[in-house]
């Protein structure tokens, strides 16, 4: 660790409401073109797979996660893009395949787009603009325009899509109201993002000098805990950090925990949150070193009642960005450094 005075001069990104807002309006004026095809599509398909790498892999866990909820009548099924290729699903012409990569560059995600050309399912993109590998490899396109917003962006169009086929298929209830929750997200993911500044920068003072965390999450806050663990602290600042479920707490990691262990809580309003809860307790029992985040926490302002649980997790996550942020800050680690991503050949 450099000391203050060698320590290279990386700032923390000022909350920048404009470019968090600003980036968001492209996914906004899509969500209408993804409940559209969503009515257009429920009665033409039986199946849904959910294919994407890294986080719109995790988003994509979020949507299969409250599609199980609801009881979907659609078969349902997310894959990494190189597995989805090896295990080969069935593809029939009832079959909806949707893409998700936010540069529409990532090359298994690609790959498995050509790989479908010559099966007989449908197949949907969602991505940044029409000229991205994954847009022109696939019938369809859901497009949020080059934004740095791309992971609330992605969440907004895939939502949005998938509430319109529950809607249209299963009867939903909750579409009207999800819809102008999404039109409040982003002001929500600035608002989240100021509420936890303060904290988040004196949490990057605490846990500075850690090189392992743990992040432990139920359900859809799962996503959550990847993101941040993995994309932001395992990739973006090279930490041992690692996400686990908390319904997986007591059958086996729980033995790592004593009283220097650090370990991120994140609590949502979903059912998972009494599994979130078992394990909190647990923790607090063992550890001091415990920072807990929780949706309950967060106003969450024009977000009806009924889909706080369903945006949670981004909420989280502008929230956590912060933390991020403040920690590149002290580590002098800029969050774009890669070693190997993009950067050699993989
Ligand atoms: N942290 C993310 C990864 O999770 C993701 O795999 C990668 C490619 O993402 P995409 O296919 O959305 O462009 O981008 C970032 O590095």
């Amino acid at each position: 660790m450099t000391s203050q005075t060698e320590r290279p001069s990386v700032r923390a990104a000022p909350i920048d409401h404009q470019r968090i807002v600003g980036g968001l309006q492209g996914a906004l004026q899509t969500k209408d073109q993804a409940v559209a095809i969503g009515q257009e599509l429920a009665p033409q398909v039986d199946r849904i797979y959910l294919v994407g790498c890294g986080a719109p892999n995790r988003v994509m866990l979020t949507l299969e996660y409250w599609m199980a909820h609801a009881h979907t009548s659609f078969e349902v099924k997310r894959y990494f893009p190189a597995e989805f290729m090896t295990v080969t699903p069935r593809l029939d012409e009832r079959t909806l395949v949707v893409l998700g990569s936010k540069s529409g560059t990532t090359p298994e995600t690609v790959q498995a787009a050509e790989f479908l050309k010559d099966k007989p399912c449908l197949t949907l993109a969602v991505t940044g603009t029409e000229q991205a590998p994954l847009a022109r490899a696939s019938q369809r396109s859901l497009l949020m325009g080059e934004t740095e917003q791309a992971h609330t962006g992605m969440f907004i169009v895939l939502q949005a899509l998938i509430g319109s086929l529950l809607q249209a298929r299963d009867g939903w209830p909750l579409l009207e109201p999800l819809l102008r929750s999404l039109d409040a997200l982003p002001g929500v993911l600035v608002e989240s993002a100021e509420l936890n500044d303060r904290r988040a920068e004196q949490d990057a003072r605490t846990y500075e000098h850690d090189r392992i965390l743990y992040h432990l999450a139920g359900g859809p806050m799962f996503a959550t805990a990847y993101v941040f663990g993995v994309c932001m602290l395992m990739e973006m600042q090279w930490m041992h950090s690692i996400p686990i479920e908390a319904a997986e707490w007591f059958h086996g990691p729980f033995e790592i925990l004593d009283a220097q262990t650090p370990v991120v809580l994140l609590l949502g309003e979903d059912p998972s949150r009494p599994l979130v809860e078992r394990a909190l307790t647990f923790c607090q029992k063992y550890s001091a070193r415990l920072m807990v985040y929780d949706t309950l926490d967060y106003p969450m302002t024009g977000v009806d009642p009924a889909i706080r649980p369903i945006v949670g997790p981004f909420v989280l996550q502008a929230a956590l960005n912060r933390f991020a942020e403040h920690l590149s800050e002290r580590h002098g680690h800029h969050l774009d450094t890669r070693r190997y991503m993009w950067v050699t050949e993989y």
